[in-house]
């Protein structure tokens, strides 16, 4: 069962066919996220992450499962509350503002409830939010698509809804924009106190964005947990892999050691017998070979890729190569010989489905991603 959380929204056991006999594209997706709260779908292309998000937003009927917002179902076999009284604001990557209204006008659209003078008084206050009152007067042309995509979420944002989503709303821009422009949107989201759901096929994004991560692979939520707890401490290898560059090891465990390629390995949990390991790149470390320490577990530089402030080294094992991430104070070349150390316990990945040749012994309930590391 899920920890207990002040919840905004539930979604319990989504699930979404699109042709009868076919397997579902979402599958039993379950998560909570709290007020004010930022949580992440992420996920490679096509895994589910958009039908997920266009049920919550009620675009689509869920087959099975429910979703309530602050405790009222807005979502379940017996109800479907449409999309524009579910009280959810929308962004999306292309924008979507009007190209024939101004940057006020596009935040007035929104707001009719609301008396003129009202209504500008509210638009204005969100483009204060979003740092853009000057531009006020500008037509959407007349921005750049960072600024486009901040008045979007302005625009979002006045009618008060109970929370946003967001549907991969940086992917339109250049890498050096989405950077800044993540960075603003998390700012404006926290300055608002919005919770929000983030769909994301970038790691990066979900990882400086997100107060939380479900990462999603075919259909199905495969682990739950804050950046760092999914960063460091994946479930299982398809969230090592996908959450960035990793080492996986086979190895033979016993207890909480295990002998590796790389020699003797401390394990994040006790496991027996054939397990698979992970170690990200800047939890190795590299030392020159010498007789005394080189034993079995030696191999040579193979390629290097130097970034200022630490150095990237591709170390050729016997059995294939290692990824190593360290600063730049002993700089080694390509051929040189090295020990490769780990620095910190290697984390024990679980059985993933198909995946049965390395089976842990510790194998745990997957129905459930969001227990507790
Ligand atoms: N209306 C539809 N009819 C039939 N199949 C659909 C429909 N919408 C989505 N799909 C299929 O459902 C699967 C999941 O699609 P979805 O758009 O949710 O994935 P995604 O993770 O958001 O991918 P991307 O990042 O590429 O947008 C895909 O195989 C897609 O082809």
């Amino acid at each position: 069962m899920e920890k207990s959380m002040n919840c905004l929204l539930r979604a319990t056991n989504l699930t979404k066919r699109f042709s009868t006999h076919e397997t579902p594209v979402v599958s039993k997706v379950s998560f909570t996220v709290a007020p004010e709260e930022i949580f992440a779908i992420l996920g490679p292309s096509g895994c589910g992450k958009t039908t997920t998000l266009r049920m919550i937003a009620g675009f689509e009927r869920t087959d099975e499962g429910s979703i309530q917002l602050n405790g009222k179902t807005l979502e379940c076999p017996y109800t479907h509350v449409p999309p524009e009284k579910r009280g959810v604001g929308f962004v999306f990557q292309d924008y979507a503002l009007f190209p024939h209204l101004n940057v006020l006008e596009n935040v007035k659209f929104g707001l009719t409830r609301l008396s003129g003078s009202e209504r500008s008084y509210r638009a204005l206050e969100m483009l204060d939010l979003i740092g853009m009152k000057a531009f006020h007067k500008r037509m959407p042309h007349e921005l750049s698509g960072g600024q486009q995509q901040r008045v979007a979420l302005a625009r979002a944002l006045a009618p008060r809804p109970a929370m946003l989503l967001m549907d991969e709303p940086f992917s339109n821009l250049d890498a050096v924009l989405r950077q800044s422009t993540r960075n603003e949107v998390r700012r404006i989201l926290k300055e608002a106190r919005m919770s929000a759901v983030l769909v994301t096929h970038d790691q990066e994004e979900a990882l400086s964005v997100a107060d939380r991560i479900g990462v999603m692979n075919k259909g199905k939520l495969v682990q739950i947990g804050r950046p760092e707890d999914v960063y460091y401490r994946p479930r299982t290898s398809f969230v090592a892999t996908f959450l960035g560059r990793t080492n996986l090891f086979p190895a033979q465990a016993s207890g909480l050691e295990a002998s590796s390629e790389i020699g003797t390995l401390m394990l994040d949990k006790p496991a027996r017998g054939d397990v698979m390991l992970s170690l990200r790149p800047e939890h190795l470390t590299i030392e020159r070979a010498t007789p005394a320490n080189s034993s079995n577990c030696c191999g040579h530089i193979s390629s290097r890729e130097f970034k200022g402030h630490d150095i990237t080294y591709h170390v050729s094992m016997r059995q294939g190569n290692c990824i190593v991430h360290t600063d730049n104070r002993m700089p080694f070349d390509i051929g040189d010989n090295v020990v490769v150390r780990p620095l910190e316990p290697a984390v024990v990945l679980e059985y993933e489905d198909g995946r049965a040749s390395l089976t842990p012994s510790f194998m745990q309930d997957t129905d459930n991603p969001e227990r507790p590391l």
